[in-house]
C-alpha cells in the first residue's frame, strides 16, 4: 500500500509497525497510523522535525491498531504531545492540559523523550545489566528506556518527580505485564535516599545533571556503573583531562573517585520534543580504591583552585579573600581574637576581577585579623607552593595526583581549606548542594 501521506510519530520499534522507509528518510519515524483521520486536521500539533517527513511517501506493509499503537507510545500520540514553556500564558493550551489524552512537555523539568528505538537499545546493552541487577532510573517520563530495562534487569527503580508521568509510566508497564519488577518512586531525586541498586541507566533532566552526579558518586552508595545520557557540552567536560579546556572542578572531582568513558553521541532529532543540544552517553565506573584523603577538605580545596582555574597558584593564593577565609578555616586565628575589626582597603590591590568580586557585598569583611597576619599568613602559602614547584602552575592544568600532593603540602603546613571550626560534617549534602544551580 502506498501512503500519499503518512501519520509520523514515535514508536520504540520500527518492525512492529512494518514500516519500510523510502531511502529518502535517513531516520524511520514510526507510530500510531491513523488511515481514516486526514493528516491536516492534526498538522497543528505535530512537531516541526516529524514535518520533515511529510511530503515523503512511505511504503506501509500494515497498521498497528491505535490501542497497540497507544501501547508502545507509553501514552497518546504525539499529536497529544504539546511542550509547553512554564511561562507559556496560552491559554486554549491552558485549558487543554488535564483534558484526557493530553500531556504537555515541562522543558523546566528537562522533558525531552528519547525516542529512537537502536539509541534505546544501545544504551541498555552499553549498560550490561545482568539478569539479577537492580537498576535505578532517574526520570523515567514515560517508560521508552524503563520497559527495555524491565526486559533484562530483575528488578529497577525509578524515580520521577512528575506525577503525570508516573500515572502513564505505570499504565504502560501494567499493560506489559511488568509491574511486579518495577517500583516508581515519585520524588525529587536531589531530594531523597536512594534505595540499594546495582546500576543506574538514565537519560536524565539535564538541569540536574552535576549535583545528581555528585551525589551519585559521593553518596554511600556502592555501585558498578552508572550509564547516563547527558547533554554532549557537559559530557565532554566530565571526559575532560588536565589541559583540555573544558576540565573543570566536578571532572576533577569525579576523577578522584571514578572512571568515565564515552559511549556514543545522541543527535536531538532522537528526542520528542527536539531539544536545542545534542547528546552523549557515559558510563562512569566508580573506582575500587579511592585515595586516602579527607573528601570535605578535598571538596573544599578543589572550589578554591577551580574557582579560577586559568589563573597562576601563585596568583589565586594573592588575593587578600581567600588568604583570610583559609586563615580563618585553618583556625589560626585564636591568637588574632583580640584585634580591632578592619576592612581592608582595596585601592592598593591590582585585581580587576577581585574588586568585583568584594563589591557583592557578600564578601565584605570586617574580618578579626590584622594586616600583619594577614601578610605572614600569605608569605607561609607563597613559600608552601614555591617549595613544591606550584608558584607558577595553573589548577587546569595539574593532574589529580599533583593536586593531591599540593593539597598534603598545605595541609602539613596547617592551611585547611574545610571549615574546621564548625566540626566535622560527615555528610556530602553541602558538596552536593553546591553543584546545584
Ligand atoms: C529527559 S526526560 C527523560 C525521560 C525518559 N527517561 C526518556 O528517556 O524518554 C527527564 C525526566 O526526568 C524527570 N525529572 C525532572 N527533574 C527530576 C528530579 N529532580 N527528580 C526526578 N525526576 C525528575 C522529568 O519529569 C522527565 O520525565
Amino acid at each position: 500500500m502506498r501512503l500519499r501521506r503518512a501519520f509520523i510519530l514515535e514508536s520504540p520499534c520500527k518492525t512492529d509497525l512494518k514500516i519500510l522507509s523510502s531511502a529518502a528518510i535517513p531516520t524511520i519515524w514510526v507510530g500510531y497510523m491513523n488511515p481514516v483521520q486526514p493528516f491536516c486536521s492534526i498538522k497543528g500539533n505535530v512537531f516541526c522535525h516529524t514535518e520533515k517527513c511529510l511530503s515523503t511517501s512511505l511504503t506501509v506493509t500494515g497498521f498497528l491498531s491505535r490501542k497497540h499503537c497507544l501501547r508502545l507510545l507509553g501514552t497518546m500520540p504525539s499529536r497529544y504531545y504539546v511542550h509547553r514553556d512554564d511561562n507559556d500564558e496560552d491559554e486554549r493550551k491552558r485549558k487543554r492540559e488535564g483534558q484526557e489524552g493530553y500531556i504537555y512537555f515541562h522543558k523546566s523539568r528537562g522533558q525531552h523523550i528519547l525516542t529512537n528505538p537502536r539509541v534505546l537499545d544501545s544504551i541498555v546493552r552499553r549498560a550490561e545489566i545482568r539478569p539479577t541487577d537492580t537498576v535505578l532510573e532517574i526520570g523515567p517520563g514515560t517508560g521508552n528506556l524503563t520497559l527495555k530495562l524491565l526486559e533484562v534487569a530483575e528488578k529497577v527503580f525509578a524515580v520521577e518527580i512528575d506525577k503525570r508521568m508516573v500515572e502513564v509510566l505505570n499504565n504502560r508497564v501494567a499493560e506489559c505485564g511488568l509491574e511486579d519488577r518495577l517500583t516508581v518512586i515519585c520524588k525529587d531525586a536531589l531530594k531523597m535516599d536512594f534505595p540499594p541498586f546495582d546500576l543506574i541507566v538514565a537519560n536524565i533532566p539535564y538541569g540536574i545533571s552535576s549535583p545528581l552526579i555528585a551525589k551519585l558518586v559521593f553518596g554511600a552508595y556502592p555501585f558498578r556503573s552508572a550509564t547516563l545520557l547527558l547533554q554532549k557540552e557537559f559530557a565532554r567536560r566530565l571526559l575532560a583531562n588536565p589541559g583540555d579546556s573544558a576540565f573543570n572542578r566536578l571532572a576533577v572531582n569525579v576523577k578522584l573517585v571514578a572512571e568515565v568513558e564515552f559511549v556514543m553521541d545522541v543527535s536531538k532529532k532522537d528526542f520528542i520534543p527536539c531539544p536545542k543540544v545534542d547528546s552523549s552517553v557515559v558510563k562512569i565506573w566508580p573506582k575500587t580504591k579511592v585515595p586516602d584523603v579527607d573528601m570535605h577538605e578535598w571538596w573544599a580545596f578543589t572550589r578554591t583552585c577551580f574557582n579560577k582555574k586559568n589563573k597562576t597558584l601563585g596568583a589565586t593564593f594573592k588575593q587578600k579573600k581567600k588568604v583570610v577565609e583559609l586563615l580563618r578555616r585553618s583556625q589560626m586565628m585564636d591568637s588574632l581574637k583580640d584585634h580591632v575589626a578592619t576592612r581592608y582597603n582595596y585601592d592598593d590591590y591590582d585585581d580587576k576581577e577581585e574588586q568585583e568580586e568584594q563589591s557583592d557585598g557578600e564578601h565584605c569583611f570586617p574580618s578579626p585579623c590584622s594586616e600583619k597576619d594577614l601578610v605572614s599568613f600569605k608569605e607561609m602559602i607563597a613559600e608552601v607552593l614555591k617549595a613544591g614547584g606550584f608558584e607558577a602552575k595553573r589548577p587546569s592544568k595539574l593532574s589529580i595526583e599533583e593536586l593531591l600532593h599540593l593539597l598534603s603540602l598545605l595541609n602539613q603546613a596547617g592551611i585547611y581549606f574545610n571549615d574546621r571550626t564548625k566540626g566535622k560534617d560527615v555528610s556530602n549534602e553541602g558538596f552536593v548542594a553546591s553543584y546545584s544551580s
